[in-house]
């Protein structure tokens, strides 16, 4: 029998092609470019099972194309936003994902731009690499304190729950979560934490806001010119959830005004492309989507696709079922 053929749309750590390869019939996007709307609807109709990632782009008017061969969506990572899950659903294909391995990696970017927002490290990097650094001085960048500071985390799933977890522990940090519902009372318990129900009561008593919620329609300019106006203005925003949850032009405007004291970034509306605005500002840290970054989690993110394809090709319940 033929094996399944599999597209998966950007490179992924070799062992995991090694492992996919050794399974099924791979096609590789060998120089890495990003996939236009095109080439997917071409593989939609060539392959059984495609993979995109985070970065690619499936609207409707991408999945409803004609004469589909594929049947399964393997999407290499945990946010599913830029894959219309409505117009998946309707034309019978399952989408996959890949939770629980990213968890750490994403936390620990998320407490990086903490740290590096509140201590000016991007900026204080830059002043040295500039020539501009005269010597140790009293006075000099001085910041914002992180110990027993209060952390806001707009949502409290995984990712959320493992930075307030390094935060509070590891930081003495007070704990205030936004959530529809209150969370397992034992993970409030071991972090004293405390649910506010409105961004309204959260946003006025935090040193520093986490943004941990899903992107999309529900969630788009969550934080804009009115909730940016209610932090302290000695506050800082860390984003590593989704760009468009942030209105940027808002942000930039807030930060630029001082309305704010510091923004740590990783992810940006419309990225790569991200708002000239933001690249004049000392006091924005940006990374460039480094969330999951690391070796030991991208390749655990890639066997988390392989078992959800595998489990596919076999007939056996998938464990990462989207829709
Ligand atoms: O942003 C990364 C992911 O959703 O996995």
């Amino acid at each position: 029998m033929n094996k399944p053929k599999v597209l998966i749309s950007r490179r992924w750590p070799a062992s995991v092609e090694a492992k996919l390869q050794a399974l099924y019939d791979v096609t590789l996007n060998t120089d890495d470019h990003p996939f236009s709307a095109d080439e997917f609807r071409a593989a939609l109709q060539d392959y059984d099972a495609v993979c995109p990632s985070v970065c690619d782009s499936l609207p409707a008017e991408v999945l409803n194309v004609a004469n589909k061969r594929c049947k399964i969506l393997g999407n290499f990572g945990v946010g599913y936003n830029h894959i219309d899950i409505a117009a998946a659903k309707q034309q019978g294909l399952i989408v996959t994902n890949t939770p629980g391995v990213l968890t750490q990696s994403t936390a620990d970017i998320a407490m990086t731009l903490l740290l590096m927002s509140a201590r000016r490290g991007a900026e204080g990097d830059r002043l040295v690499r500039a020539g501009q650094w005269t010597g140790w001085c009293p006075t000099h960048m001085m910041s914002s304190d992180v110990t027993g500071a209060t952390l806001g985390l707009i949502g409290f799933g995984r990712i959320a729950q493992a930075m307030a977890r390094k935060a509070h522990h590891g930081f003495g940090m007070k704990i205030l979560y936004l959530k529809p519902s209150p969370a397992d009372p034992a993970i409030v318990d071991e972090l004293q934490a405390e649910r506010c129900d409105t961004l309204e009561a959260l946003l006025p008593q935090c040193d520093y806001v986490s943004l941990h919620c899903p992107g999309g329609n529900e969630t788009r300019h969550l934080i804009n010119e009115n909730t940016l106006n209610l932090m302290k203005p000695s506050a800082h925003l860390i984003n590593t959830a989704r760009g468009d949850v942030v209105d940027s032009k808002a942000l930039i405007k807030a930060l630029q005004e001082k309305r704010i004291a510091g923004a740590g970034l990783d992810v940006y509306e419309g990225e790569p492309n991200i708002d000239p605005g933001f690249l004049t500002l000392d006091n924005a840290a940006l990374l460039p989507h480094l969330g999951s970054a690391t070796i030991a989690t991208r390749t655990a993110m890639g066997e988390k696709v392989l078992a959800n394809l595998r489990a596919y090709f076999s007939g056996a319940e998938l464990p990462d079922r989207v829709v």
